[in-house]
């Protein structure tokens, strides 16, 4: 095989509680790739579609995580990446992980796949880095095991694939304005309370729970955020607006995708879903917020070969 398409899935990051080290992977959204070999040593950025984004190797995610994962193979050809990129950068939805576990994914299957998924989201998040400015993988894990995953540690990276309860669906809104991931670190405190750090681990702690036994209860208690949400809520127009109405129609919880804009709920079933969908849609629809929505199985598969 010397070339292949791939779509490379949309990801949730954080799950509320999980700063960092909770992710789901989305089914409905993502971008596609060709990966090629060429004769010509070296990686090669060769065509990009949808958004304004750099050829350079060393300057696009897709490349930086390549040329990583290229070092390490050393192989005597070199490979060519196409990026059809549907999922808007800064979006909130993994945007730059699809793209930086794509590329290595796809040259992973062409050099008859040496590396298991730990190993490529080492190589994956070296592009991550690029755009956030730091290593995290909680983007990158879900989007190349599929499913929930925890990143037990980064170094040595360490990932944990989480049961996703049949019945689970996420609804998104995504409003459309750029929140940099680089930029909702930076916004972060350095410290935080004893009793908010009590909050946080146990509801992680309930979530995976939750998630093993299939327990919408426990789940729907767990979805809270004690840390990182009242920093960042306030980058995010009519947030607390879009969680109440999400609530109220139902939702087991909602919270900022990542690092915002897009806004995640969590939902049992898809008339659920679909119900908290039409609610959220009015808090924005009274507004000048241009925004889209949609509904979203998880992802148990991640990455699929397209041809
Ligand atoms: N191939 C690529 N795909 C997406 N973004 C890229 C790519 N290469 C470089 N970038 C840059 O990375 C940034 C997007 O990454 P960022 O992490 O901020 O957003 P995101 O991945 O959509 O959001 P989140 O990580 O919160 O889900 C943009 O500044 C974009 O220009
Ligand atoms: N955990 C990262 C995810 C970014 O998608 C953050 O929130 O900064």
């Amino acid at each position: 095989m010397n070339e292949i398409k791939i779509f490379s899935p949309a990801t949730v990051a954080n799950v509320s509680c999980g700063f960092d080290v909770l992710g789901f992977c989305l089914d409905s959204i993502g971008d596609e790739m060709v990966i090629r070999k060429t004769d010509r040593k070296g990686i090669f950025i060769t065509k990009i579609e949808g958004y304004d984004l750099p050829f350079e190797a060393e300057k696009n995610v897709a490349g930086v995580s390549a040329l990583a994962m290229y070092a390490d193979a050393k192989p005597d050809f070199g490979f060519e990446i196409e990026i059809y990129k549907n999922i808007k950068p800064g979006s909130g939805v993994g945007s730059s992980s699809a793209s930086a576990a794509g590329s290595v994914f796809g040259m992973n299957v062409l050099l008859g796949n040496p590396y298991n998924n730990t190993e490529l989201s080492y190589f994956a998040m070296k592009g991550e880095a690029l755009a956030s400015q730091s290593e995290h993988a909680d983007n990158i894990a879900p989007a190349l095991f599929g499913g929930f995953t925890l990143v037990k540690s980064v170094s040595p990276l360490e990932i944990l694939e989480i049961p996703t309860p049949n019945n689970l669906y996420a609804t998104i809104i995504h409003p459309q304005i750029e929140i940099k991931t680089s930029e909702a670190r930076a916004i972060l405190p350095k410290e935080v309370a004893l009793k908010d750090a009590i909050s946080q681990w146990a509801n992680v702690g309930s979530l995976i729970h939750g998630l093993h036994t299939s327990n919408y209860g426990l789940i729907e208690r767990s979805l809270h955020d004690a840390i990182v949400e009242p920093h960042r809520s306030k980058l995010i127009p009519l947030y607390h607006d879009v969680k109440a109405s999400a609530k109220a129609a139902g939702a087991l919880g909602c919270g900022i995708s990542g690092s915002g804009p897009s806004i995640f709920s969590l939902c049992e079933g898809i008339d659920a879903a679909k119900k908290v969908e039409l609610a959220i849609r009015k808090v924005y629809a009274n507004s000048d917020i241009e925004f889209d929505t949609y509904v979203s199985k998880i992802n148990a598969e991640g990455m699929k070969i397209l041809k």
